[in-house]
């Protein structure tokens, strides 16, 4: 039995992401939660023919039998951006939502792979962490900030500027996930880039997001993309961890050593049956890179701490 929830499941993300893991005939059982609407969209669901059997789960009362058996919860829960906020702008909402549905998981579903979503995320991951830790229930194998929009959002905007085949490029994006802490490493890919080239692909990576906020104009944040990464992400995981494949690898934010002082990095994860497997090392960087990551490192650990303190503190 592989059952999966979807926290946050009536949004903008939850929905189209919850359509994808119907779609993928491992998971035999779909939950979707949110506090709003989810007997309608789980009933929308429920027809397609797809082995997962769908249930709706709503308000806090019913968070308990969306979480019992879960296998991994996918967590999208939370209010979206506006044209002018930062993902920190989120904070003071969405920190509260995270840490409700992380003692959820703790009391729930202790041993469930659990992928982050809601931002900022390089705060939310370890509000989550705290959270388990608290409960005695923390496994860093199993738990994911989603950085997967960034690569997938890297992988077509050079591909793009290439003029080459989407299907052959993945490019890696370390750090985390909010304006200089996105730090894409062109120069691990195939291509030859000029320096202005390099510089606009980056600056067009780091803030992919406001772009899709200011385009929806007050509507929302990026979904039908994010939902389509989110369901890479954990299509991955659950490759790895349920047809037990090895050599799957994505970049995620984890718990990591990997760059001295932060908690919690993104860099090229390798997946096992119970998750994190290896966590690679930063790649070589050239100058422009390193000066990339030296930009990322104090504003992600203040990320990291801001979350961290939010639990600790409370
Ligand atoms: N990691 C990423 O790359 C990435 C990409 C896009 C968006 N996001 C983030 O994802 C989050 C959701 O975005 P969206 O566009 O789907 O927003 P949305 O407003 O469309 O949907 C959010 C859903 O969360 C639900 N919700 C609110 N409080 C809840 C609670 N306590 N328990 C369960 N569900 C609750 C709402 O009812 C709503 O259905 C935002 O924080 C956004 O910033 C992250
Ligand atoms: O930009 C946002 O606020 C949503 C998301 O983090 C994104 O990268 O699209």
């Amino acid at each position: 039995m592989v059952k999966v929830a979807v926290l946050g499941a009536a949004g903008g993300i939850g929905q189209p992401l919850s359509l994808l893991m119907k779609a993928n005939p491992l998971v035999s059982e779909l939950a979707l939660y949110d506090v709003v609407n989810t007997p309608g969209v789980a009933a929308d669901l429920s027809h397609i023919n797809t082995p997962a059997k769908v249930s709706g789960h709503k308000g806090d009362s019913e968070l308990a039998a969306a979480l019992t058996g879960c296998h991994l919860v996918i967590i999208p829960a939370g209010v979206p951006r506006k044209p002018g906020m930062t993902r920190d702008d989120l904070f003071n909402i969405n920190a509260g939502i995270v840490r409700t549905l992380a003692t959820g998981i703790a009391t729930h579903c202790p041993k469930a792979h659990i992928c982050v979503i809601s931002n900022p995320v390089n705060s939310t991951v370890p509000i989550v962490a705290e959270v388990l830790k608290k409960h005695n229930v923390f496994d860093p194998r199993k738990l994911f900030g989603v950085t997967s929009l960034d690569i997938v959002r890297a992988n077509t905007f050079v591909s793009s500027s290439k003029g080459v085949n989407v299907q052959g490029t993945e490019v890696s994006v370390i750090g985390g996930h909010s304006g200089v802490t996105i730090v894409p490493i062109l120069s691990n890919t195939s291509h030859s880039f000029t320096q202005a080239e390099v510089e606009a692909l980056t600056q067009r990576i780091q803030y992919g997001g406001d772009e899709v906020v200011k385009a929806k104009d007050g509507a929302g944040s990026a979904t039908l993309s994010m939902a389509y990464a989110g369901a890479r992400f954990a299509n991955s995981l659950l490759d790895a961890t349920v047809s037990k494949r090895s050599g799957i690898k994505e970049c995620t934010f984890v718990k990591s050593d990997v760059v001295p002082g932060c908690e919690f990095f993104s860099t090229v994860v390798e997946f096992g049956p119970e998750g994190v497997h290896k966590i690679y090392p930063v790649p070589t960087l050239n100058a422009y890179e390193q000066k990339l990551l030296d930009a990322c490192i104090p504003e992600l650990k203040s990320n990291i701490q801001k979350g961290i303190d939010f639990i600790k503190n409370a």
